[in-house]
Protein backbone atom coordinates (compact mmCIF):
# COMPACT_ATOMS: atom_id res chain seq x y z
CA UNK A 1 0.00 0.00 0.00
CA UNK A 2 2.26 2.18 0.92
CA UNK A 3 4.51 1.82 -2.24
CA UNK A 4 1.62 2.97 -4.95
CA UNK A 5 2.62 5.87 -6.78
CA UNK A 6 1.78 9.21 -6.82
CA UNK A 7 1.22 9.38 -10.44
CA UNK A 8 -1.48 6.75 -10.65
CA UNK A 9 -3.71 9.11 -7.43
CA UNK A 10 -5.67 11.07 -9.48
CA UNK A 11 -4.06 13.80 -7.63
CA UNK A 12 -4.59 17.92 -9.16
CA UNK A 13 -1.91 17.99 -11.89
CA UNK A 14 -0.50 20.97 -10.11
CA UNK A 15 0.25 19.27 -7.07
CA UNK A 16 1.08 16.03 -8.76
CA UNK A 17 3.81 17.87 -10.79
CA UNK A 18 5.16 19.61 -7.31
CA UNK A 19 5.68 16.32 -6.17
CA UNK A 20 7.10 14.19 -9.03
CA UNK A 21 9.51 18.01 -9.39
CA UNK A 22 10.50 16.85 -5.73
CA UNK A 23 11.35 13.78 -5.96
CA UNK A 24 8.06 12.20 -4.07
CA UNK A 25 7.54 9.15 -5.83
CA UNK A 26 4.99 6.70 -3.55
CA UNK A 27 2.60 7.16 -0.69
CA UNK A 28 5.18 6.34 1.70
CA UNK A 29 7.29 9.68 0.23
CA UNK A 30 4.91 11.84 1.20
CA UNK A 31 3.29 10.32 4.15
CA UNK A 32 6.68 9.98 6.13
CA UNK A 33 7.02 13.83 6.02
CA UNK A 34 4.95 15.90 8.41
CA UNK A 35 2.30 18.78 6.77
CA UNK A 36 5.05 21.43 8.15
CA UNK A 37 7.97 19.89 6.14
CA UNK A 38 6.03 19.34 3.12
CA UNK A 39 4.46 23.14 3.30
CA UNK A 40 8.48 23.68 3.20
CA UNK A 41 9.58 21.35 0.58
CA UNK A 42 7.04 22.42 -2.25
CA UNK A 43 6.77 25.93 -0.98
CA UNK A 44 2.91 25.12 -0.79
CA UNK A 45 0.34 26.63 1.65
CA UNK A 46 -1.18 24.45 4.26
CA UNK A 47 -4.76 24.08 2.78
CA UNK A 48 -3.34 22.45 0.02
CA UNK A 49 -0.59 20.01 1.38
CA UNK A 50 -3.34 18.67 3.90
CA UNK A 51 -5.30 17.96 1.14
CA UNK A 52 -2.65 16.33 -0.79
CA UNK A 53 -2.19 14.08 2.23
CA UNK A 54 -5.67 12.90 3.10
CA UNK A 55 -6.39 12.11 -0.65
CA UNK A 56 -2.89 10.55 -0.50
CA UNK A 57 -3.93 8.72 2.87
CA UNK A 58 -7.63 7.69 1.81
CA UNK A 59 -6.27 5.63 -1.30
CA UNK A 60 -3.33 4.25 0.95
CA UNK A 61 -5.14 2.97 4.01
CA UNK A 62 -7.64 -0.42 3.50
CA UNK A 63 -10.93 1.03 3.62
CA UNK A 64 -12.60 0.41 7.22
CA UNK A 65 -15.38 -2.28 7.02
CA UNK A 66 -18.53 -1.98 9.41
CA UNK A 67 -19.80 -4.44 11.74
CA UNK A 68 -22.87 -5.06 9.58
CA UNK A 69 -21.10 -5.55 6.44
CA UNK A 70 -18.62 -8.03 8.71
CA UNK A 71 -21.82 -9.70 9.66
CA UNK A 72 -23.29 -10.10 5.53
CA UNK A 73 -20.02 -11.47 4.74
CA UNK A 74 -20.26 -14.03 6.74
CA UNK A 75 -23.56 -14.51 5.88
CA UNK A 76 -22.60 -14.68 2.07
CA UNK A 77 -19.36 -16.87 2.99
CA UNK A 78 -21.72 -19.44 4.80
CA UNK A 79 -24.10 -19.94 1.91
CA UNK A 80 -20.68 -19.83 -0.54
CA UNK A 81 -19.42 -22.79 1.81
CA UNK A 82 -22.78 -25.04 1.70
CA UNK A 83 -23.47 -28.15 -0.09
CA UNK A 84 -24.07 -29.35 -3.20
CA UNK A 85 -27.32 -31.91 -2.53
CA UNK A 86 -27.52 -35.45 -3.76
CA UNK A 87 -31.14 -35.58 -4.42
CA UNK A 88 -30.38 -38.79 -2.36
CA UNK A 89 -33.15 -37.35 0.49
CA UNK A 90 -32.00 -39.55 3.73
CA UNK A 91 -28.28 -38.86 2.42
CA UNK A 92 -28.65 -35.22 2.15
CA UNK A 93 -30.59 -34.74 5.82
CA UNK A 94 -27.63 -37.14 7.25
CA UNK A 95 -24.61 -34.89 5.25
CA UNK A 96 -26.87 -31.82 6.83
CA UNK A 97 -27.62 -30.23 2.90
CA UNK A 98 -25.20 -32.47 0.74
CA UNK A 99 -22.14 -33.11 -0.67
CA UNK A 100 -20.08 -30.08 1.46
CA UNK A 101 -18.12 -27.25 -0.38
CA UNK A 102 -14.42 -26.60 0.55
CA UNK A 103 -13.42 -30.15 1.67
CA UNK A 104 -12.67 -33.50 -0.01
CA UNK A 105 -15.07 -36.12 -0.03
CA UNK A 106 -14.18 -40.01 -0.60
CA UNK A 107 -16.40 -42.72 -1.74
CA UNK A 108 -14.80 -46.16 -1.13
CA UNK A 109 -16.04 -49.26 -2.28
CA UNK A 110 -15.38 -52.30 -4.46
CA UNK A 111 -15.42 -52.28 -8.12
CA UNK A 112 -18.54 -52.01 -9.52
CA UNK A 113 -20.52 -51.37 -6.32
CA UNK A 114 -21.80 -47.99 -8.07
CA UNK A 115 -18.77 -45.07 -7.02
CA UNK A 116 -19.18 -44.11 -10.94
CA UNK A 117 -23.10 -43.83 -11.13
CA UNK A 118 -22.94 -41.39 -8.31
CA UNK A 119 -20.51 -39.43 -9.82
CA UNK A 120 -22.56 -38.85 -12.62
CA UNK A 121 -25.64 -37.88 -10.71
CA UNK A 122 -23.61 -35.21 -8.88
CA UNK A 123 -21.82 -34.32 -12.34
CA UNK A 124 -25.99 -33.56 -13.85
CA UNK A 125 -26.72 -32.11 -10.35
CA UNK A 126 -23.16 -29.73 -10.09
CA UNK A 127 -24.29 -28.45 -14.26
CA UNK A 128 -28.48 -28.68 -13.99
CA UNK A 129 -29.40 -25.07 -14.13
CA UNK A 130 -30.37 -23.27 -11.05
CA UNK A 131 -34.20 -23.35 -11.71
CA UNK A 132 -33.71 -26.90 -11.57
CA UNK A 133 -32.18 -26.94 -8.10
CA UNK A 134 -28.67 -27.45 -10.00
CA UNK A 135 -24.96 -25.43 -9.49
CA UNK A 136 -25.87 -23.94 -12.78
CA UNK A 137 -21.92 -24.38 -13.24
CA UNK A 138 -19.58 -26.25 -15.21
CA UNK A 139 -17.25 -29.91 -13.87
CA UNK A 140 -14.07 -30.97 -14.04
CA UNK A 141 -14.13 -34.80 -14.10
CA UNK A 142 -10.63 -36.53 -14.00
CA UNK A 143 -11.50 -40.40 -15.51
CA UNK A 144 -8.72 -41.93 -14.78
CA UNK A 145 -10.13 -45.46 -16.00
CA UNK A 146 -12.49 -44.38 -19.30
CA UNK A 147 -15.26 -45.20 -17.44
CA UNK A 148 -16.80 -42.16 -17.52
CA UNK A 149 -19.76 -42.52 -20.46
CA UNK A 150 -21.75 -39.81 -21.56
CA UNK A 151 -24.39 -42.02 -23.12
CA UNK A 152 -25.27 -42.94 -19.24
CA UNK A 153 -25.14 -39.38 -17.79
CA UNK A 154 -27.81 -38.53 -20.85
CA UNK A 155 -29.95 -41.34 -19.45
CA UNK A 156 -29.52 -40.78 -15.54
CA UNK A 157 -30.27 -37.00 -16.85
CA UNK A 158 -33.30 -38.12 -18.87
CA UNK A 159 -35.06 -40.12 -16.00
CA UNK A 160 -33.74 -38.08 -13.40
CA UNK A 161 -34.62 -34.52 -14.41
CA UNK A 162 -37.08 -35.49 -17.36
CA UNK A 163 -38.40 -31.41 -17.18
CA UNK A 164 -35.14 -29.53 -17.71
CA UNK A 165 -33.88 -32.49 -20.26
CA UNK A 166 -36.75 -32.35 -22.80
CA UNK A 167 -36.01 -28.34 -23.29
CA UNK A 168 -34.33 -27.94 -26.67
CA UNK A 169 -30.77 -28.01 -26.35
CA UNK A 170 -30.51 -28.60 -23.15
CA UNK A 171 -28.93 -31.35 -22.73
CA UNK A 172 -26.14 -30.62 -25.26
CA UNK A 173 -25.64 -27.51 -22.85
CA UNK A 174 -25.32 -29.34 -19.68
CA UNK A 175 -22.56 -32.39 -21.51
CA UNK A 176 -20.44 -29.50 -22.93
CA UNK A 177 -20.20 -28.16 -19.30
CA UNK A 178 -18.62 -31.52 -18.17
CA UNK A 179 -14.79 -31.14 -18.68
CA UNK A 180 -13.45 -34.79 -18.98
CA UNK A 181 -9.80 -35.28 -18.30
CA UNK A 182 -8.48 -38.57 -19.23
CA UNK A 183 -4.40 -38.57 -17.81
CA UNK A 184 -3.07 -41.90 -18.92
CA UNK A 185 0.22 -41.76 -16.05
CA UNK A 186 0.95 -40.16 -12.77
CA UNK A 187 3.03 -37.35 -14.40
CA UNK A 188 -0.22 -36.78 -17.13
CA UNK A 189 -2.89 -36.50 -13.80
CA UNK A 190 0.05 -34.16 -12.24
CA UNK A 191 -0.14 -31.74 -14.90
CA UNK A 192 -4.37 -31.53 -15.30
CA UNK A 193 -4.07 -31.50 -11.23
CA UNK A 194 -1.57 -28.23 -11.60
CA UNK A 195 -3.78 -26.64 -15.18
CA UNK A 196 -6.91 -26.98 -12.56
CA UNK A 197 -6.55 -24.07 -10.77
CA UNK A 198 -6.55 -21.77 -13.16
CA UNK A 199 -8.99 -23.97 -14.97
CA UNK A 200 -11.76 -23.58 -11.71
CA UNK A 201 -11.91 -19.32 -11.80
CA UNK A 202 -12.15 -19.71 -15.76
CA UNK A 203 -14.92 -21.86 -16.86
CA UNK A 204 -16.84 -21.01 -13.44
CA UNK A 205 -16.59 -25.36 -12.10
CA UNK A 206 -18.52 -26.16 -9.09
CA UNK A 207 -17.69 -29.63 -8.95
CA UNK A 208 -14.12 -31.58 -8.93
CA UNK A 209 -14.22 -35.44 -9.33
CA UNK A 210 -11.17 -37.75 -9.57
CA UNK A 211 -12.01 -41.24 -10.58
CA UNK A 212 -9.86 -43.22 -9.20
CA UNK A 213 -6.84 -41.98 -7.29
CA UNK A 214 -5.92 -45.56 -6.89
CA UNK A 215 -6.21 -46.49 -10.46
CA UNK A 216 -2.87 -43.96 -11.51
CA UNK A 217 -0.54 -45.87 -9.22
CA UNK A 218 -1.77 -49.48 -10.49
CA UNK A 219 0.10 -48.44 -13.59
CA UNK A 220 3.35 -46.85 -12.31
CA UNK A 221 5.24 -50.08 -10.99
CA UNK A 222 6.09 -48.45 -7.84
CA UNK A 223 5.31 -50.77 -4.70
CA UNK A 224 3.50 -50.50 -1.56
CA UNK A 225 4.57 -47.57 0.86
CA UNK A 226 6.02 -45.87 -1.81
CA UNK A 227 3.21 -45.82 -3.82
CA UNK A 228 1.48 -44.05 -1.01
CA UNK A 229 4.87 -41.81 -0.81
CA UNK A 230 4.29 -40.95 -4.29
CA UNK A 231 0.85 -39.27 -3.92
CA UNK A 232 1.87 -37.20 -1.31
CA UNK A 233 1.95 -33.77 -3.15
CA UNK A 234 -1.37 -34.93 -4.98
CA UNK A 235 -2.95 -35.24 -2.03
CA UNK A 236 -2.02 -32.14 -0.01
CA UNK A 237 -2.96 -30.01 -3.35
CA UNK A 238 -6.14 -31.66 -4.04
CA UNK A 239 -7.21 -30.92 -0.40
CA UNK A 240 -6.19 -26.95 -1.15
CA UNK A 241 -7.90 -26.90 -4.38
CA UNK A 242 -11.25 -27.60 -2.30
CA UNK A 243 -10.47 -24.87 0.35
CA UNK A 244 -9.59 -22.49 -2.00
CA UNK A 245 -11.73 -22.55 -4.41
CA UNK A 246 -14.67 -24.16 -1.94
CA UNK A 247 -16.17 -26.26 -4.18
CA UNK A 248 -17.14 -29.96 -3.31
CA UNK A 249 -14.24 -32.35 -4.66
CA UNK A 250 -15.33 -35.85 -4.87
CA UNK A 251 -12.55 -38.57 -5.46
CA UNK A 252 -13.08 -42.56 -5.15
CA UNK A 253 -11.28 -45.92 -4.11
CA UNK A 254 -11.04 -48.83 -4.58
CA UNK A 255 -10.46 -51.29 -1.88
CA UNK A 256 -9.02 -54.43 -2.75
CA UNK A 257 -7.98 -57.78 -1.07
CA UNK A 258 -5.67 -58.45 1.43
CA UNK A 259 -3.76 -60.65 3.97
CA UNK A 260 -4.96 -60.35 7.47
CA UNK A 261 -0.85 -60.07 8.37
CA UNK A 262 -0.41 -57.19 6.17
CA UNK A 263 -2.32 -55.02 7.52
CA UNK A 264 -0.02 -52.27 7.29
CA UNK A 265 0.76 -52.79 3.79
CA UNK A 266 -1.81 -50.72 1.42
CA UNK A 267 -1.79 -52.52 -1.96
CA UNK A 268 -3.32 -51.18 -5.37
CA UNK A 269 -3.58 -55.05 -6.67
CA UNK A 270 -5.05 -58.43 -5.53
CA UNK A 271 -2.06 -60.36 -5.00
CA UNK A 272 -1.26 -62.97 -7.23
CA UNK A 273 -2.87 -66.26 -6.23
CA UNK A 274 0.99 -67.39 -7.18
CA UNK A 275 2.40 -64.78 -4.62
CA UNK A 276 0.00 -66.05 -2.05
CA UNK A 277 -1.20 -69.53 -2.46
CA UNK A 278 -3.16 -69.19 0.84
CA UNK A 279 -5.06 -66.51 -0.67
CA UNK A 280 -6.64 -68.67 -3.15
CA UNK A 281 -9.51 -69.39 -0.85
CA UNK A 282 -9.72 -66.58 1.01
CA UNK A 283 -9.08 -63.81 -2.05
CA UNK A 284 -12.03 -60.76 -0.83
CA UNK A 285 -11.64 -61.77 3.09
CA UNK A 286 -9.05 -58.87 3.75
CA UNK A 287 -9.31 -55.52 2.07
CA UNK A 288 -7.89 -51.82 2.50
CA UNK A 289 -8.92 -48.97 1.19
CA UNK A 290 -5.85 -48.12 -1.43
CA UNK A 291 -4.15 -45.09 -1.03
CA UNK A 292 -3.12 -45.04 3.15
CA UNK A 293 -3.01 -43.40 6.36
CA UNK A 294 -1.96 -39.86 4.65
CA UNK A 295 -4.91 -40.04 2.19
CA UNK A 296 -7.29 -41.52 5.11
CA UNK A 297 -6.66 -38.11 6.98
CA UNK A 298 -6.82 -35.34 3.91
CA UNK A 299 -10.54 -36.59 3.31
CA UNK A 300 -13.35 -34.98 5.59
CA UNK A 301 -16.24 -37.28 4.55
CA UNK A 302 -16.44 -40.78 3.83
CA UNK A 303 -19.30 -42.51 2.20
CA UNK A 304 -18.65 -46.47 2.03
CA UNK A 305 -20.29 -48.40 -0.91
CA UNK A 306 -20.74 -51.67 0.07
CA UNK A 307 -23.14 -54.96 -0.55
CA UNK A 308 -24.48 -57.14 1.88
CA UNK A 309 -26.08 -60.52 0.91
CA UNK A 310 -26.89 -59.07 -2.50
CA UNK A 311 -28.14 -55.97 -1.09
CA UNK A 312 -26.01 -52.63 -1.88
CA UNK A 313 -25.71 -50.23 1.23
CA UNK A 314 -23.85 -46.29 1.07
CA UNK A 315 -22.71 -46.08 5.12
CA UNK A 316 -21.80 -42.46 6.40
CA UNK A 317 -18.83 -43.72 7.33
CA UNK A 318 -16.96 -40.45 8.39
CA UNK A 319 -18.74 -36.37 8.96
CA UNK A 320 -17.60 -33.70 11.27
CA UNK A 321 -21.73 -33.64 12.05
CA UNK A 322 -23.34 -36.88 10.52
CA UNK A 323 -24.42 -39.36 12.63
CA UNK A 324 -23.64 -43.44 11.39
CA UNK A 325 -25.95 -44.31 8.95
CA UNK A 326 -26.39 -46.88 6.38
CA UNK A 327 -28.71 -46.49 3.42
CA UNK A 328 -29.53 -49.66 1.53
CA UNK A 329 -29.81 -48.46 -2.27
CA UNK A 330 -30.03 -49.59 -5.94
CA UNK A 331 -29.20 -48.23 -9.10
CA UNK A 332 -31.76 -47.93 -12.03
CA UNK A 333 -32.07 -45.86 -15.04
CA UNK A 334 -32.18 -42.89 -12.90
CA UNK A 335 -29.32 -43.84 -11.32
CA UNK A 336 -28.57 -44.30 -7.51
CA UNK A 337 -31.96 -44.18 -5.34
CA UNK A 338 -32.19 -44.55 -1.92
CA UNK A 339 -34.80 -48.17 -0.92
CA UNK A 340 -35.03 -45.63 2.02
CA UNK A 341 -34.63 -42.30 3.24
CA UNK A 342 -34.35 -43.09 7.28
CA UNK A 343 -31.45 -44.87 7.14
CA UNK A 344 -30.20 -47.70 9.65
CA UNK A 345 -27.95 -46.14 12.90
CA UNK A 346 -24.70 -48.06 12.93
CA UNK A 347 -22.46 -47.43 16.04
CA UNK A 348 -19.07 -49.24 16.24
CA UNK A 349 -16.55 -50.47 13.70
CA UNK A 350 -19.91 -51.68 11.61
CA UNK A 351 -19.49 -48.55 9.83
CA UNK A 352 -15.72 -48.72 8.42
CA UNK A 353 -16.20 -52.45 7.39
CA UNK A 354 -16.61 -53.08 3.38
CA UNK A 355 -18.64 -56.43 2.93
CA UNK A 356 -18.22 -57.10 -0.51
CA UNK A 357 -20.92 -58.58 -2.92
CA UNK A 358 -20.92 -62.27 -2.85
CA UNK A 359 -18.88 -62.73 0.11
CA UNK A 360 -19.58 -63.65 3.71
CA UNK A 361 -16.16 -62.28 4.68
CA UNK A 362 -15.75 -58.40 5.51
CA UNK A 363 -12.80 -55.83 5.27
CA UNK A 364 -12.33 -53.34 7.86
CA UNK A 365 -10.55 -50.33 7.11
CA UNK A 366 -8.95 -49.67 10.44
CA UNK A 367 -9.71 -46.75 13.14
CA UNK A 368 -7.06 -44.86 11.97
CA UNK A 369 -8.85 -44.31 9.02
CA UNK A 370 -12.28 -43.36 11.05
CA UNK A 371 -11.66 -39.62 11.51
N1 LIG B 1 -28.35 -48.42 -16.98
C1 LIG B 1 -28.20 -49.04 -15.80
N2 LIG B 1 -29.26 -49.48 -15.14
C2 LIG B 1 -29.14 -50.10 -13.95
N3 LIG B 1 -27.96 -50.31 -13.35
C3 LIG B 1 -26.85 -49.89 -13.95
C4 LIG B 1 -26.91 -49.23 -15.21
N4 LIG B 1 -25.65 -48.92 -15.58
C5 LIG B 1 -24.83 -49.37 -14.58
N5 LIG B 1 -25.56 -49.96 -13.62
C6 LIG B 1 -25.05 -50.58 -12.38
O1 LIG B 1 -23.88 -49.91 -11.99
C7 LIG B 1 -22.86 -50.84 -11.67
C8 LIG B 1 -21.51 -50.27 -12.02
O2 LIG B 1 -21.31 -49.23 -11.13
P1 LIG B 1 -20.02 -48.29 -11.24
O3 LIG B 1 -19.49 -48.27 -12.63
O4 LIG B 1 -20.43 -47.02 -10.63
O5 LIG B 1 -19.02 -49.07 -10.31
P2 LIG B 1 -17.75 -48.49 -9.54
O6 LIG B 1 -18.04 -48.61 -8.10
O7 LIG B 1 -17.41 -47.16 -10.07
O8 LIG B 1 -16.65 -49.55 -9.94
P3 LIG B 1 -15.08 -49.35 -10.27
O9 LIG B 1 -14.38 -49.19 -8.96
O10 LIG B 1 -14.72 -50.60 -10.99
O11 LIG B 1 -14.98 -48.11 -11.13
C9 LIG B 1 -23.17 -52.05 -12.50
O12 LIG B 1 -22.74 -53.20 -11.81
C10 LIG B 1 -24.67 -52.03 -12.57
O13 LIG B 1 -25.16 -52.72 -11.45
Amino acid sequence: MANKLLSEMGLPKSIANIFAARNLITAKDVLSLTEFELMELLDVDLAVVASAVAHISEITCPPYQTALSLLEQRVQNERMAGHLPTCLKGLDNALCGGIPFGVVTELVGPAGIGKTQFCLKLSLLASLPSSYGGLDGSVIYIDTESKFSSRRMIEIGYNSFPEAFHAEGMAQEMAGRILVLRPTSLSEFTDSLQKIKVSLFQHGVKLLIIDSMAALLAGEGVQGPQRQHSLGWHISFIKSVAEFSRIPVVVTNQVRSQSRDETSHYSFQELSRVDRPEATTNLDSHLVAALGIHWAHAVSIRLVFESRSGQRFIKLAKSPLSPPLAFPFNITSSGISLLNDDGVEMPGPEIHTIHCQGHSSIINVGSEMMH
